[in-house]
């Protein structure tokens, strides 16, 4: 049998753990053919919950699954690790600052960087779902100097699948007919959900649309603010679709994408359209051979340049703001 793949998920006693543990065991992270080890990271007093978690993944008998460990160590979690999921983090509370939210996770991602860049497997890749994702793991990037930076990457494919949705309805084309979109920026209401590369069956989505009020006035806030909109509904934010996301993610990571399309997804800036060098930051992405390349030569108009711009300053500033807290 191969070796089984060890996978990392932090925060796995929480909601976007729950739907997530299930789908690696079954094989949908990885494909059908690879073996999982699962371990777990839980603060202290949510390891029980965790360890209940792990029962039930006992009780799929999933055939792919190698075994699961349960810690609340930082470095028993990533000793060896192939795939990172930091999901945990301290979420802002009422009265919370954005200094304090940054500082709060900066305890969190730090350590978690350090450990990575200590005890890791050579090939280890991590996916920062936890947020201010794109920040926290800018935090971990800047903690681990021996692993190569573009390893570390920030969720925005759950925004990347909104927006495939939102436009599949407005246009009754199948989501598979949509190619090309792209969100640029930030995992935050600030995000730039592009269309303007986009094709339906072939054709230029703005041309299907047709309908520029639409895209600027109900679809881009749509998308930016769909997470706010879950939670406004469910009184809990985003779990299974999150979950989904973050597998469609290192899915694509390991299996490429297909010919002809790209995705989005949170990684390091090599400059790119004016994005400095080192932010983690959305672009469109391809995937091969393992790696993320960021799709060049795209046209950048005026609508999109102001839009990105505006995201990416958010960025910056979170940046900023962690550089003066000492947490980079
Ligand atoms: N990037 C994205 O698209 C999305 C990001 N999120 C973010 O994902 C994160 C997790 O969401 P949920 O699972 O719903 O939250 P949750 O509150 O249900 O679970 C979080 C879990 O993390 C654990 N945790 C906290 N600090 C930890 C640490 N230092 N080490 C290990 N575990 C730790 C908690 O004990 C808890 O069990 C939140 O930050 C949320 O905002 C959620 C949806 C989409
Ligand atoms: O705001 C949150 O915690 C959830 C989130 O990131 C999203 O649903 O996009």
């Amino acid at each position: 049998m191969t070796t089984p793949v060890t996978v990392t998920v932090t925060g796995a006693a929480g909601q976007i753990g729950y739907a997530l543990l299930f789908r690696i065991a079954s094989g949908q992270l990885l494909g059908p053919d690879t073996p999982v080890r699962l371990r777990l990271l839980e603060i202290t007093p949510a390891v029980q919950a965790a360890e209940g978690v792990a029962l039930e993944l006992e009780d799929c008998a999933f055939p792919l699954l190698a075994g699961t460990d349960i810690t609340d160590d930082v470095a028993a979690a990533f000793d060896g690790t192939n795939v990172a999921l930091l999901v945990g983090a301290r979420p802002r509370t009422a009265g919370m600052e954005r200094g304090d939210l940054l500082e709060a996770n900066g305890g969190i991602f730090g350590p978690q960087g350090k450990a990575i860049n200590d005890g890791a497997a050579d090939d280890v890749r991590v996916l920062v779902v936890g947020n201010p994702a794109n920040t926290n793991a800018y935090i971990a990037k800047s903690h681990a100097p021996d692993v190569p930076a573009d390893r570390f990457t920030a969720m925005t494919r759950l925004d990347h699948n909104r927006a495939l949705s939102q436009l599949a309805t407005k246009t009754g084309a199948a989501v598979s007919d949509i190619a090309r979109l792209a969100i640029w920026g930030n995992h935050s209401a600030t995000q730039y959900p592009d269309l303007t590369h986009a094709t339906i069956a072939g054709r230029p989505a703005l041309e299907v649309v047709s309908d520029d009020a639409w895209v600027a006035d109900d679809f881009i806030p749509t998308v930016a603010k769909r997470g706010a909109a879950i939670i406004a509904a469910r009184g809990a934010s985003s779990a299974a679709s999150a979950a989904n996301a973050a597998i469609d993610h290192v899915h694509t990571w390991t299996h490429g994408t297909p010919e002809g399309d790209w995705t989005s997804a949170g990684v390091v800036s090599d400059g790119s359209y004016g994005v400095p060098e080192g932010l983690i930051s959305s672009f469109p992405v391809t995937s091969s051979g393992g790696a993320w390349q960021i799709v060049q030569g795209l046209e950048v108009d005026a609508f999109s340049r102001e839009r990105i711009d505006a995201s990416v300053a958010e960025l910056v500033e979170e940046r900023d703001a962690v550089a003066s807290l000492g947490l980079v």
